[in-house]
């Protein structure tokens, strides 16, 4: 089951490079949100600052009520073992294969037989779809298959938190759309906490519940997605639809382009981008758990609707 995560006026500069100034936002347990925002904006900082790798300068992030920013490090090591972190390149040895690299995590923090070690590594390895590959090494491997091996490696321990960074940068956008699909697999699966760092506009408008979004030092808005997929907030609207006119200037040049760009694939029609697109669901042969259950009704036409189409 997911845990809740509550971040409050969370601030964090390295000497004199602020990297955001006030950040509060709670991750309710068992959901997935996405952080948005342009290289640089300190999403892979928040990653690190959520587990304890950095402290921040000021705030709390409270873990299933605990503020680990006071804990001590032996303390710390109990809360991090909620976590299943997806680094950014995968963050695989090059040099062991894809069942020791996902067993690696279990190796070094248990005691379990050997046996054991390979029920959990097979579970995990059938969960993100590679069965088969599980005796290649890292560089035999696609850039996808590569992420769904840190996926599982993530997995091992059986996490409430999973923080995933960037977990389709470097992938065609048929890959894309298979990791986003195997991340709302797993969530309905394990029922952990997700927090995605993304650059992808198309997967943040269709895989989470809740939306974030870093810009210049702050969280400019973190909501519901329909929330922000919909608001009228300038800031909100020029992110997504990738216009140059507005709040947010040209200062990170290289960044705005590339979200322009990809805006700009995404969201022609202003008036698409104010109604959410569907929800990705589950796939087949995966039980959906209650939450999923409710979010597939509500965006199932109605039998009236229906009628009318028929
Ligand atoms: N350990 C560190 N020491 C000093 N500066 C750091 C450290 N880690 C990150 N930074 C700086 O903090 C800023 C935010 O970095 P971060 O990697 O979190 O950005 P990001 O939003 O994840 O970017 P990207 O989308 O490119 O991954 C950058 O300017 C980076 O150089």
């Amino acid at each position: 089951m997911g845990a809740e995560i509550r971040v409050e006026g969370l601030a964090k500069s390295f000497g004199r490079q602020v990297v955001w100034r006030d950040v509060s936002l709670t991750l309710p347990a068992g959901e997935i949100s996405v952080l948005l925002g342009p290289s640089g904006t300190g999403k892979s900082v928040f990653l690190k600052t959520l587990v304890g790798l950095l402290k921040p300068d000021r705030g709390s992030v409270s873990v299933a009520g605990r503020d680990i920013t006071r804990l001590r490090e032996h303390e710390l090591y109990d809360v991090r073992r909620m976590f299943g972190v997806m680094f950014q390149d995968g963050a695989l040895f090059g040099s062991m294969s894809l069942f020791d690299n996902i067993a690696f995590p279990v190796r070094e923090h248990t005691h379990k037989s050997e046996a054991e070690i390979r029920r959990m590594v097979m579970e995990k390895v059938d969960m993100v779809g590679l069965l088969g590959a599980e005796e290649k090494l890292p560089g035999e491997i696609s850039g996808g298959m590569r992420k769904r091996a840190g996926l599982a490696r993530a997995l091992m321990m059986d996490p409430q938190i999973v923080l995933c960074d960037e977990p389709d940068s470097g992938l065609d956008p048929v890959r894309v759309a298979y990791i986003s699909q195997l991340i709302v697999d797993l969530n309905a699966r394990t029922g952990a906490t997700f927090l995605i760092v993304t650059h992808d506009i198309a997967s943040a408008r269709t895989v989470p519940d809740n939306i974030g979004l870093l810009f210049r030092r702050e969280l400019v808005l973190f909501g519901p997605r329909e929330q922000l997929l919909t608001s009228d907030e300038a800031v909100v609207r020029q992110f997504l639809d990738g216009r140059t006119e507005g709040p947010i200037g040209m200062a990170e040049e290289k960044d705005a382009a590339l979200v322009e760009e990809e805006l700009a694939r995404l969201t022609d029609a202003s008036s698409e981008v104010r109604t959410p697109p569907p929800r990705l669901l589950p796939g087949p042969g995966i039980t959906r758990p209650p939450r999923w259950e409710e979010i597939a009704r509500r965006q199932a036409p109605s039998p009236a609707h229906q009628e009318a189409d028929a």
